[in-house]
């Protein structure tokens, strides 16, 4: 992770080693402008999530009937299931205008009260990941959340004034990756509280279908379930997926995407059965092939991947291990059996355990 002087996470090193990944969940250039034509405009259209969908549903109908602002929203989860598209839901339903911003971007308590100080009445703040934000910032927030109100501070050491700053009532939707770095102060002050889960491969195909159609491409169910098969539960990558499959069928296929084509496509842009690119599977296979499936440490895998350490562990291991292809074990990486099975190799028999332990962190 990455500091500034402020204290706040730049997630600058995140962004540019996931930059050019097929299958990284962050936003590209190319998914922004793709994105917004994309995205479902309200709950219905809003594919899976079905609790955080239908508890939403309520805090605003009921928000609607008292002819309220609806309450704070906070939604976790890992970035591309749908967070911003959510919180642009949220401004609809309550045909509220929609501000949109970032933690990283609010970097002293000056610029949050410029952007708290011209909300209109029943506005939407979308705040995304809200816990990069500064802690100057994040104090005042605590209090516009609570009572719409800020304390500007005016001039510096003894002679420094509060000017209090009366605010219109705001809807605050937070979006955060890591709830559980939130400050509980921060995160009692919301209302509601909804956790993303990843999606499972028939809700992506869905996913796939509407996009398919608002793209004007023709798949069937057996292309839409191969794409969805690799888009690790994350329908931001389900919808960069498609977009390839789509330039390869128009090349090769007349432009129609079945499941042969999906399959072959996927196979030009090194995005395997299972979602692991070849990152993923560099990793994999060292573990494998040199190390006999581990245990070893981190350092000693990345130098044997030729990649920095950090890009092992922040970028390639998190999907490994939710797969349940790789753990983490205090003495180091381990592959699991299902890591075996994937690259179709034979783990080694008993003997070769006398291995282990050789090799450092
Ligand atoms: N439930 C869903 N149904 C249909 N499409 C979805 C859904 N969730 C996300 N998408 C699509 O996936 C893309 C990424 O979604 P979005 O930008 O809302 O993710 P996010 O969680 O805000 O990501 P980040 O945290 O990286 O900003 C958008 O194109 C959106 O249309």
């Amino acid at each position: 992770m990455n500091w500034d002087e402020t204290g706040a996470d730049t997630g600058e090193l995140e962004d540019e080693r996931l930059e050019d990944r097929l299958v990284a969940a962050g936003a590209d250039g190319e998914d922004t402008a793709v994105e917004a034509a994309l995205r479902p405009k309200d709950l219905h259209e809003f594919v899976g999530q079905e609790k955080v969908r239908e508890q939403l549903d309520l805090v605003l109908k009921a928000a609607r009937a008292r002819g309220a602002t609806a309450d704070h929203v906070l939604l976790s989860g890992a970035p591309g299931l749908g967070k911003t598209t959510l919180s642009m839901i949220i401004a609809a339903e309550m045909e509220a205008p929609i501000r949109i911003t970032s933690g990283p971007a609010i970097q002293h308590a000056g610029d949050l009260a410029a952007i708290l100080s011209s909300l209109q009445e029943g506005e939407v703040l979308f705040l995304d990941e809200i816990h990069r934000m500064s802690r100057p910032a994040e104090e005042m927030l605590y209090m516009a959340m609570e009572d719409f109100r800020v304390d500007v501070i005016v001039g510096k050491g003894p002679g420094a004034t509060a000017i209090p700053l009366e605010l219109p009532p705001f809807t605050l939707v937070g979006a955060t990756t890591r709830a559980g770095l939130l400050p509980p102060p921060l995160r009692d002050r919301f209302g509601f509280t909804g956790h993303m889960e990843f999606y499972a491969p028939t809700e992506l195909e869905r996913v796939i279908h509407r996009s398919a159609g608002l793209l004007d491409v023709a798949i069937d169910t057996e292309g839409a379930a191969e794409i969805a098969g690799r888009s690790r539960g994350t329908p931001r990558i389900a919808n960069r997926l498609l977009r390839r499959v789509r330039d390869y069928a128009q090349v090769k296929a007349e432009g129609r995407i079945d499941r042969d084509i999906a399959a072959a496509a996927l196979r030009v842009y090194e995005v395997d059965a299972r979602g692991l690119d070849r990152l993923d599977r560099a990793v994999l296979g060292a573990l494998l092939k040199l190390f006999g499936g581990g245990p070893v440490g981190l350092s000693t895998l990345a130098v044997a991947v030729g990649e920095e350490r950090e890009t092992v562990e922040e970028v390639a291991e998190p999907f490994l291990v939710r797969e349940g292809l790789l753990a983490r074990t205090p003495r180091g990486r381990v592959a699991t059996p299902a890591a075996w099975a994937h690259l179709g190799l034979v783990p080694p028999q008993h003997g070769a355990k006398g291995q282990q332990g050789l090799f450092g962190a």
